[in-house]
């Protein structure tokens, strides 16, 4: 699987756009970095690639997933996970049902879906707590759960909006390479936004520098 940005840009609509047309392909498995200057527009741009652009913005050029253009396509049909900072559980949801929430539409029938959520949980080290109260999760449970809801919907592609930045040092190395390492093990393409330079250095892949020409960031 490989993600393919062809000059892509973004901006509000009706103005200059927020950086350079942007050229870049994430292989199977790597995690690519995209850095920046604040307000230079790389969460827009995530929003732009998994279909959640804010009305009034306009994006111009392709994103392909395995080929395939995905601008064409409405965010659900896009199988483009999204992992962002402020990802919480659902207060009122149990654990195991806020990871079942996640899960792909194809797996069917409540037994096969509580199989296939207790399996997650396993793998993310959260064994035995289904039916938990997600408030009671320690901060790294809590980040591992959001993790496994959005991969249990067997995205194609990742997305990562400073997933880590609100992590103590610790934790952020802990969830990091339990992110990398999924990644890695179902050969999607991932890129992520971070101000952490650590972040880019375990993430091992290619390393984006947006308004890197010289260009100012826009206005807030
Ligand atoms: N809903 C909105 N309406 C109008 N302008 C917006 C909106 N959301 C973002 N912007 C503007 O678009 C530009 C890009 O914002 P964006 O959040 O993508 O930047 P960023 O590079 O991710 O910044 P940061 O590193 O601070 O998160 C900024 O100038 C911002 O003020």
């Amino acid at each position: 699987m490989t993600l393919e940005l062809v000059d892509l840009s973004v901006g509000p609509g009706g103005t200059q756009p927020l950086f350079p047309p942007l050229n870049l392909r994430v292989r199977a498995g790597e995690v690519a970095t995209l850095m920046g200057p604040s307000g230079i527009g790389k969460s827009t741009l995530l929003s732009a690639i998994g279909g959640h652009l804010e009305h009034g913005f306009t994006v111009s050029g392709q994103v392909r997933l395995n080929g395939r253009d995905m601008l064409v396509l409405p965010a659900e049909a896009r199988r483009i996970g999204l992992m962002f900072q402020d990802a919480v559980l659902f207060p009122h949801l149990s654990v195991g049902d806020n990871l079942s929430f996640g899960l792909a539409r194809n797996v069917r029938g409540r037994v096969a879906r509580r199989a296939a959520v207790e399996q997650a949980l396993e793998q993310a080290g959260l064994s035995g707590l289904y039916e938990r109260d997600p408030a009671t999760l320690s901060g790294g449970q809590k980040a591992r759960a959001a993790l496994m809801r959005t991969l249990l919907a067997d995205p194609e592609a990742l997305l990562l909006d400073e997933p880590f930045s609100k992590l103590d040092a610790e934790l952020r190395a802990e969830i990091r390479s339990f992110a990398f390492a999924h990644v890695r093990a179902r050969q999607i393409p991932a890129l992520m936004v971070t101000h952490d330079p650590d972040d880019a250095r375990a993430a091992n892949g290619q390393t984006i520098i947006l308004g890197s020409e010289g260009d100012p960031p826009q206005a807030k």
